[in-house]
């Protein structure tokens, strides 16, 4: 595989706003995104800006599994793209994630959406996120989150609005 771009592994000299998307339909969701976000506050070069209210989502693709808790938080951080993503993924494995179906059930997924207006094809670290745009359980919690956000010069609230699965994505009430 390709190297990594230098852009993607070098850190800015100011701090980078990034987006991330989290998810988890296995275990205690609530409480392993509330872990995950306390881990970013955490973090010495993170600072996290804004999270968004939880959204109750139903499964886009894989097998038939649980709803999901989807997430999404704004951080400034002077972390390299590709040190946010294994921050991310040290969450995941924190988490005791099992990767085996493809977009099977997880007690946490993290996925970086953007980072500053970096772009990249690289297998390992597609920014944007290669799906966000289409997937109403990233932009409509982004869009509580940010209601003026841009997603490549679209209105992430107008995306979401027009995504496939836009009528699944509620926000969730904690009822315990
Ligand atoms: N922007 C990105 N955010 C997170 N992972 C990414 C990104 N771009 C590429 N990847 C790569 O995608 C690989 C698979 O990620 P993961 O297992 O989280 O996929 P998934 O959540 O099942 O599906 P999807 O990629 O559709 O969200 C990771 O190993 C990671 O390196
Ligand atoms: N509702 C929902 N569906 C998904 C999710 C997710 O976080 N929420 N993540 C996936 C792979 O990243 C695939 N499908």
């Amino acid at each position: 595989m390709s190297a990594l771009d230098p852009q993607l592994v070098t850190a800015p000299q100011t701090p980078a706003v990034a987006v991330v998307a989290l998810g988890s339909n296995l275990g205690d969701s609530q409480t392993i995104l509330d872990d995950a976000v306390q881990a970013f506050r955490d973090h010495e070069a993170i600072s996290v800006t804004t999270t968004s209210p939880l959204a109750k989502t139903a499964p886009v693709g894989g097998p038939e599994q649980p709803d999901f808790l989807n997430q999404v938080l704004v951080v400034e951080t002077t972390l390299a793209p590709y040190a946010l993503l294994q921050f991310g993924h040290e969450l995941e494995h924190a988490a005791a994630r099992i990767r085996d179906v493809r977009w099977g059930p997880r007690t946490l997924d993290v996925d970086l959406v953007t980072y500053d207006n970096v772009t990249s094809k690289h297998p390992v670290l597609t920014l944007p996120h290669p799906r966000a745009h289409e997937r109403a359980f990233v932009l409509v919690p982004w869009s509580w989150a940010d209601p003026h956000a841009t997603l490549t010069g679209q209105s992430v609230a107008h995306l979401a609005s027009q995504a496939a699965d836009a009528d699944t994505v509620h926000k969730y009430q904690d009822d315990s």
